[in-house]
């Protein structure tokens, strides 16, 4: 497997908290690689890591072939990171921001606000991005960072505040991005979601991998330890096995 992230060990403390507590995981090219985890787990601590947002206490990450912290710049061209919806540009237009966005990777304008069509949001181009909704301003985060046809996309929940048909429409997109080879880390909650767009899952908790494996995989060992006539494992009923019926802080 040719491989777009390697992680090794990777540690990232907060106090005494171990928010990210020795995840290793590697990602191959063309893979839609799924972080799943109660509220909490280290989901989005993990993805940062990854994508050299933060720096780690201890362990190391490796996008295609280059480590990640220090940033790299000539490494930031081949990735795409969907931001918070409050890292937009002020007071721009959905237009605008997309262009913004596309012009520091030297992306022409129109091949820019071409994007707005792919997510649904051509009418909206001239409405300034604080009067979009929540579920518009993330689907523009996830346009900002797929502008440029990055090669390999870090998306943190990118279905939360979406409704079914924005979310079904994102996924055909997802999709279309890895039928030409683009690889894809996403966080979800969503098990569903997961289920049907990732090859292989990671299921978190307390900072560490619980299981790996794909969604098959994981409902197959489930099913072996459930015995022959209880129904058919679902990757819920995996994620609840692992991680408990709890609430979560
Ligand atoms: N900057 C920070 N300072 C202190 N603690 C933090 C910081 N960022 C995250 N944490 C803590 O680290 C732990 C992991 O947080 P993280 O955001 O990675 O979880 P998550 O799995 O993404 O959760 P959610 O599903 O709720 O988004 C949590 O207990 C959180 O409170």
């Amino acid at each position: 497997m040719e491989r777009a992230v390697v992680a090794q060990d990777l540690v990232k403390t907060y106090g005494d908290l171990r928010a990210v507590d020795g995840v290793s995981l590697e990602v191959g090219v063309g893979e839609t690689f799924g972080i799943l985890g109660p509220n909490g787990a280290g989901k989005t601590t993990t993805l940062e890591l990854l994508e050299g947002l933060r720096k780690p206490d201890a362990g190391r990450a490796e996008l295609l072939g280059h480590p990640s912290h220090p940033r790299d710049t000539a490494l930031l061209r081949r990735i795409g990171v969907q931001l918070q919806t409050s890292a937009f540009f002020e007071r721009l237009t959905a237009r605008e921001q997309i262009r913004t966005f596309g012009a520091l990777y030297d992306v022409p304008p129109d091949r820019a606000e071409a994007w707005l069509d792919r997510v649904g949001l051509a009418e909206k181009a001239s409405s300034r991005t604080e009067n979009l909704s929540g579920g518009q301003k993330q689907r523009l985060a996830i346009a900002c960072a797929l502008v440029h046809d990055p090669e390999l996309v870090f998306l943190d929940e990118p279905t939360a505040a979406l409704d079914p048909q924005a979310r079904h429409n994102l996924w055909d997109l997802l999709r279309s991005l890895t039928e030409s080879q683009r690889t894809i880390v996403l966080t979800t909650h969503h098990l569903e979601e997961a289920d049907l767009l990732c090859e292989r899952v990671a299921i978190m908790d307390g900072g560490r991998i619980l299981r790996l494996g794909t969604p098959a995989e994981l409902r197959a060992s489930l099913d072996a330890r459930s015995g022959p006539d209880a129904r058919p494992a679902t990757l819920d009923d995996v994620f609840l096995d692992l991680t408990g019926r709890e609430y979560r802080p």
